[in-house]
Formats: C-alpha cells, sequence, structure tokens
C-alpha cells in the first residue's frame, strides 16, 4: 500500500561536487514537504514539469536557486508521488537541504534502494529488473553495462516469466486433475512430458551463469610459464605499456602484477605471475607458490612456451594449471629455430566452454608484437565462446541458487511422475514455482528483499 509508507527522503547524486544534485522526496508528503523547501511552486504544479524555483531555509532565505520536479502517483519511478529539487551540485548544500526536509516529521531518510525496493513493491518493475538498476551502477565494463541495460529491459524477466507462467498452468492442471480425479486418465504420461520441457528450459537459464559472472566482475587470466619464457614482456604488449620489469635474468619477476584491460567490451584482469622452475631462491619459490595459487582461481590461464621448451615439460606445465582451462601459447616466435616447431602438434586439455580453436596454439612475440592481436582474440574465444557480452542475460549467483533448486525439484517431479502418485508430482512443481518467484519476486520474503537491497546505495 502505498498510502501507507512514511514518505522518504535521499540524496539521489554522490555526495562529491558536481554541475547538479540531486536531492530526492518519494512518498505521500511528497510535495507538501518538497514546496516548504521551494515555497514558489504552486500547490498544485503541473506532473513533470520542471519549475525553476528558489530553494530557503527554515527562515526564507535563499539557500540556491534550482529546478523542481513533480511525479504524480502512480507515474513516477517509485510509483508514488516523487519530488525532485535539483540543485547546484554542491555537497554541503544539499545536505542543507536534506536535514531541512528531515526536520519534517513526515519525513524519513531512506534506506539503501529504498527507492527501487518501494517501485518493485508498488508492482513498476519486477525483482530482476530492480536487481538490473543495481548491476548498472556498479557496471564497470561496457559488457557489464550492455548486460544490465538489458536486463532492465526486461530481458531477464521475460525468460524467467517463460518458465514460470508454464509452470504455473501445470501446477493448476496438477492441482485440478487432483481435485476431480474422474479426470485424470492419462494425465500423468503428459504431466511427465511437460515437465521435463520446462526443467530443461530451467538449466538452459542456469547455464548462463558462468557468463553472467564473467560479465559482471570481469575475466581473469594469467599469463604463466617457465621463466624467461617472454612472460611479462607479453604482458606489457598485452596491457599497452610497460608495467612489468623485463630483463634476461630468470627470475626477474618475483610477485604476481596485475592490470585491467578492456577487450570488446569485456572487463579482463590480466595477471602476470612469476616464472615456474626447480630449486629457486627463498623469495622466488614464494612467488612460484603465488603463481599456482592464483593459477586456480583465475578463468584462464595462457601457458607462454619459451623456443627451447620441450613438449615432456609443456606436458607438465599444462598439469600445474590443475583444472583452470590452458591456451598454450609459443612465445618468442622471431626467435630463428622458433619457427620450425610443430604448431598444434600439443594442445592443451579444454575444460569448460570449447571454441574450435583447441588445437591452434597461437605464435606471439612480445618483443615485436607478432601474434599478439590474434592471441587476443584466442583469449576472448576461449573465455566468451560465441555471441556478444551484451546480449548475455545476466544470472547472479543469487539467481542460479534459485534456479538450480528449482531444477532439482523439477527433477524430482519428473521421476514421482514415473514412480509415485500425482500429489507428489504436483508437490514438487509447486516448490520449483516457488524457487522460480524468487527470481522474478513473486514470492519473495521480507528477509530476501533486505539481503537484496541492503546491497543498493542510499538515494537509488
Ligand atoms: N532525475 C532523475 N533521473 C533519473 C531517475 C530519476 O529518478 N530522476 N531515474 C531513477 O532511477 C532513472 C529513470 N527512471 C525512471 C523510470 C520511470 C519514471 C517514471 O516517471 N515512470 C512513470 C511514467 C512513465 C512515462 O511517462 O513514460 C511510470 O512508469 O508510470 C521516471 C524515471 C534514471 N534517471
Ligand atoms: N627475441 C625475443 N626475446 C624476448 C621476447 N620476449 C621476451 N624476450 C626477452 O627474453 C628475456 C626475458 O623476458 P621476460 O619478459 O622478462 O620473461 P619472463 O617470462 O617474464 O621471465 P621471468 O619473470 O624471469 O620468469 C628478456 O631479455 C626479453 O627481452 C620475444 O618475443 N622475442
Ligand atoms: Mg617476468
Amino acid at each position: 500500500m502505498t498510502s501507507a509508507s512514511p514518505t522518504i527522503a535521499a540524496l539521489a547524486t554522490a555526495p562529491t561536487a558536481g554541475a547538479v544534485g540531486i536531492l530526492r522526496l518519494s512518498g505521500p508528503d511528497a510535495l507538501e514537504v518538497g514546496r516548504l523547501l521551494a515555497p514558489g511552486v504552486p500547490a498544485e504544479p503541473t506532473p513533470r514539469h520542471a519549475y525553476l524555483a528558489t530553494f530557503v531555509d527554515a527562515h526564507g532565505r535563499a539557500l540556491d536557486e534550482g529546478l523542481f520536479l513533480y511525479f504524480r502517483a502512480p507515474a513516477s519511478f517509485t510509483g508514488e508521488d516523487v519530488v525532485e529539487l535539483q540543485a547546484h551540485g554542491s555537497p554541503r548544500l544539499l545536505r542543507l537541504l536534506l536535514a531541512r526536509a528531515l526536520e519534517d516529521a513526515r519525513v524519513r531518510p531512506a534506506a539503501p534502494g529504498e527507492f527501487t525496493r518501494r517501485a518493485f513493491l508498488n508492482g513498476r518493475m519486477d525483482l530482476t529488473r530492480a536487481e538490473a538498476v543495481a548491476d548498472l551502477v556498479a557496471a564497470d565494463s561496457e559488457a557489464a553495462v550492455r548486460a544490465a541495460a538489458a536486463g532492465l529491459s526486461g530481458v531477464l524477466a521475460s525468460r524467467v516469466r517463460g518458465l514460470e507462467e508454464p509452470l504455473r498452468e501445470l501446477h493448476a492442471d496438477l492441482e485440478g486433475v487432483l481435485n476431480f480425479p474422474d479426470e485424470a486418465e492419462g494425465a500423468d504420461a503428459e504431466a511427465g512430458a511437460r515437465v521435463a520441457a520446462l526443467k530443461a528450459q530451467a538449466e538452459a537459464l542456469l547455464a548462463e551463469a558462468g557468463r553472467g559472472r564473467l560479465v559482471r566482475r570481469g575475466a581473469r587470466v594469467a599469463l604463466y610459464g617457465p621463466v624467461n619464457a617472454g612472460k611479462s614482456t607479453l604482458f606489457n604488449r598485452l596491457v599497452g605499456e610497460a608495467r612489468a620489469i623485463v630483463d634476461d635474468e630468470p627470475g626477474t619477476t618475483r610477485d604476481a602484477l596485475e592490470a585491467k584491460v578492456e577487450w570488446d567490451g569485456l572487463g579482463v584482469t590480466l595477471f602476470d605471475t612469476a616464472g615456474l622452475r626447480e630449486a629457486p631462491g627463498r623469495i622466488e619459490a614464494l612467488g612460484i607458490a603465488r603463481t599456482r595459487e592464483l593459477l586456480a582461481g583465475v578463468d584462464l590461464a595462457v601457458l607462454v612456451l619459451p623456443p627451447e621448451a620441450t613438449e615432456a615439460e609443456a606436458e607438465s606445465w599444462i598439469r600445474e594449471a590443475g583444472a583452470t582451462p590452458v591456451l598454450v601459447v609459443d612465445g618468442k616466435c622471431d626467435v630463428t629455430g622458433a619457427q620450425g616447431r610443430d604448431a598444434g602438434e600439443l594442445s592443451g586439455p579444454v575444460p569448460g566452454g570449447s571454441s574450435g580453436m583447441e588445437g591452434l596454439r597461437p605464435r606471439v612475440s612480445g618483443l615485436t608484437g607478432a601474434g599478439v592481436e590474434a592471441l587476443r582474440a584466442s583469449m576472448l574465444g576461449r573465455l566468451w565462446g560465441g555471441g556478444t557480452p551484451s546480449a548475455v542475460a545476466l544470472v547472479s549467483e543469487r539467481h542460479a541458487d534459485a534456479l538450480r533448486r528449482a531444477a532439482e525439484a523439477l527433477s524430482r517431479a519428473e521421476a514421482a511422475s514415473r514412480a509415485s502418485t500425482l500429489e507428489v508430482v504436483s508437490g514438487e512443481v509447486g516448490l520449483a514455482l516457488e524457487s522460480l518467484g524468487e527470481v522474478s519476486g513473486t514470492s519473495v520474503s521480507e528477509a530476501l528483499l533486505d539481503a537484496i537491497f541492503q546491497r543498493f546505495c542510499i538515494g537509488k
């Protein structure tokens, strides 16, 4: 109920100096309180009209001149009456305006994400779109912006709805049959097929969680390999600046270095690591231990091989990466003698997404830059496979968890459709529906909403 919620106030812009700063009010008393700060605005302002107004303190003294906007419920972001005071972007001035609004007993400060939470509670957007708002604010690559924008326009919402609606129909059908057993004939067989199809759909959506994670937090890629292979030189090339120290002394890199880049819009954190070798000094050994630790946590390990590396050595370095996918690269390809090596003879194991590039071993020279563009493309191919990052449905860990529970319930429903009663099938379908409702927001607890909106910033 919109009328039951008290009016909230917060700064909608960051608390730093800027061209414009916005104080936002939402709730039944937004207009009256807003007009205390901007008494020149008419008592019944035209909604969505920008009034140029003087903002005043408690004694009527001018604090600023700015724009006053009124959105009449329900045609606003929150679905409630909303007022915006768009002032000059002085943090101190904005705090004065906010404090003045909060002096009114009808107004309280907004909790993190409360404006968006109200938009959700008032049916202005489903939960996936509300979460996309937070994704958009947090996005730090072009792919993350585009994927969040797709979420805001309802890409994930419609995928979830496409699952939730037929599931709800199935549930209603099953309950109908259970209540009117005369019509139960053949319902078992049909239910099994419908459950199986919906389970496959839930699993397909779940499978996009990996890509969602990649877009959201960016990909992590480590260059590794034997000492002196040219890793740091290649790292500097890929990053586009001389970040890492390069020297012909083996064991130059002791500590992992990291740099953030953006390739085809995808955020990538690139790591340069200490070269691997037996019996190093104590400090270097610590660096090598860090390399092993890092390799376990990245999305892709790029093994840089020097021209003199044997295939047996290469095999053992590939094993160092454990379960992490490895892209094998022939380094220093400008060196005479390196050309003779039979590319493609050895290809790393290809766990995870295959891109049809396995067996192709990129040849690069960090020194001359030869092959570096092709390597970048291979890395993106291995990380991303086909498709564009912007088309991804941003399935978060939270969504994945709920989808997994929905798929598991459907699995049990499928088994029950063969071996058990329709009651059991219907019960499991009901559970799947509940889990899906946590994604769309049709069945969420206050506690879950608290957890979701706590991660928003104040004023959002
Ligand atoms: N100044 C300002 N800029 C902003 C926001 C804001 O609240 N204030 N937004 C906040 O995050 C975003 C815009 N989101 C908005 C979404 C819906 C409505 C709105 O008034 N919706 C009505 C009317 C729709 C229409 O006329 O087309 C509605 O849905 O009924 C306003 C802002 C980004 N920019
Ligand atoms: N010809 C040639 N020399 C290279 C190339 N890349 C690196 N080098 C040289 O090889 C030596 C080692 O290069 P680094 O980039 O420091 O090698 P690294 O793998 O980071 O070495 P560590 O950090 O000691 O494990 C330096 O003398 C580089 O100039 C290359 O592509 N071609
Ligand atoms: Mg190095």
